[in-house]
């Protein structure tokens, strides 16, 4: 079928002189209207289960800018609190989970297929949402890569440098490799239930990736996607995957023929030069403005917009930040943004 959708038409490998565009963490606290629904939810994780709510916040910044992509509102670390790792968000401090640091506590969570009726708002989320998004919105659905969510529940908490999901791998191989294959599983089955349910494109976001090196990377980032987006394209082929090994470096360069990914998203590390000659001389890819011009806007966040969108036009590109849009980012910015863009 043809694509009449902008989004999924630079996934399917066609080059649009306006790239399609959309904001990782779009729905989020710089917006005064999501911080009224999050407010009105109570707290975040019920935000996430509440599907009326959270498919209302992935709409705002659709309606607020209209951007091509929809990225349903959940989180990464929903599939642990579904495992049993009694997941809760503290105010202004972030996520913490019970740890994982022995085969016993491995052995306290639930199995893979156990995760469903724990997630199933979030695939009610998705139904509401392609029902109500307009009809030239793409809805991607997402998962956190098994090694991000790992360096999470090992270490109960986010960490500057995974140092305990480091020493977990290097100290009790067994217990981290069975971790790994929970995860690889669980998210095989979540991204599953959320194609099932409607979503278009799914997003494997690898936020850490950058701290592995070598072989472990091949192990640990490479194997893992290559292995959930060979089970996603057996069930579903026609549903395309993007993959997020962030601050991968030089790892980024084939990555996207070695896991059937079809498309990488790029962090702002490296130069859009870079990555249109090393990583889009393979295919679709996704970025990479830095998030900060977000905050500071000016003329440097119109040139910036206007020099990314030029040195991906030789190929299938998809418009967005580097990493998530933060809280301090001024909403006006991403007018300015776009007008640059699209003017
Ligand atoms: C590592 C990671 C997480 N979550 C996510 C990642 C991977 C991407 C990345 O690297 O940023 C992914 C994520 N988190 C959220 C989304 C929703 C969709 C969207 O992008 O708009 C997505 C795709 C909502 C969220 N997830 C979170 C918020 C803020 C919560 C709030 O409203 O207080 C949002 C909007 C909370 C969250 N969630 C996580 C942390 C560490 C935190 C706390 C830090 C913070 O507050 O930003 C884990």
């Amino acid at each position: 079928m043809t694509q009449t959708k902008k989004l999924l038409r630079s996934l399917a490998g066609e080059v649009q002189d306006v790239p399609p565009v959309w904001l990782m963490r779009q729905a989020g606290r710089y917006l005064p209207e999501y911080k009224a629904t999050r407010a009105q939810a109570g707290d975040f994780l019920s935000l996430c289960y509440t599907p009326e709510l959270a498919a209302e916040v992935t709409l705002q910044p659709i309606r607020r800018y209209g951007f091509d992509g929809a990225i349903l509102f959940a989180d990464i670390l929903l599939i642990p609190d579904a495992l049993g790792a009694d997941l809760t968000f503290v105010a202004g401090e972030g996520p913490r989970l019970s740890t994982i640091t022995s085969a016993q506590d491995l052995a306290r969570m639930a199995p893979a297929d156990a995760i469903h009726d724990h997630l199933a708002p979030v695939y009610e989320t998705v139904r509401i949402l392609r029902e109500s998004l307009p009809a030239e919105t793409t809805l991607i659905g997402f998962a956190g890569a098994p090694w991000t969510v790992a360096t999470y529940m090992i270490a109960g908490r986010g960490t500057p440098d995974q140092g305990p999901a480091h020493k977990l791998m290097r100290e009790d191989q067994a217990t981290f490799d069975a971790l790994m294959d929970l995860l690889t599983e669980s998210t095989i089955q979540y991204l599953s239930a959320q194609i099932e349910a409607g979503a278009e494109v799914v997003k494997l976001f690898d936020s850490w990736a950058g701290s592995l090196r070598g072989e472990a990377f091949d192990r640990y980032a490479l194997e893992p996607a290559r292995k959930i987006i060979a089970a996603l394209k057996s069930r579903y082929p026609d549903t395309p995957i993007i993959a997020f090994p962030r601050e991968a470096g030089d790892r980024y360069i084939g990555f996207a023929k070695a896991t059937g990914a079809d498309c990488v998203a790029i962090d702002n590390s490296v130069s859009a030069d870079w990555a249109a000659e090393n990583v889009q001389k393979d295919g679709c890819v996704q970025g990479n403005l830095a998030p900060q011009h977000m905050i500071t806007g000016g003329q440097a966040l119109i040139d910036e917009t206007k020099r990314i969108r030029d040195a991906f036009a030789g190929g299938p590109h998809i418009f967005n930040l580097g990493h998530g849009i933060t809280p301090e980012a001024d909403p006006e910015n991403v007018n300015v943004m776009l007008r640059a863009l699209r003017g």
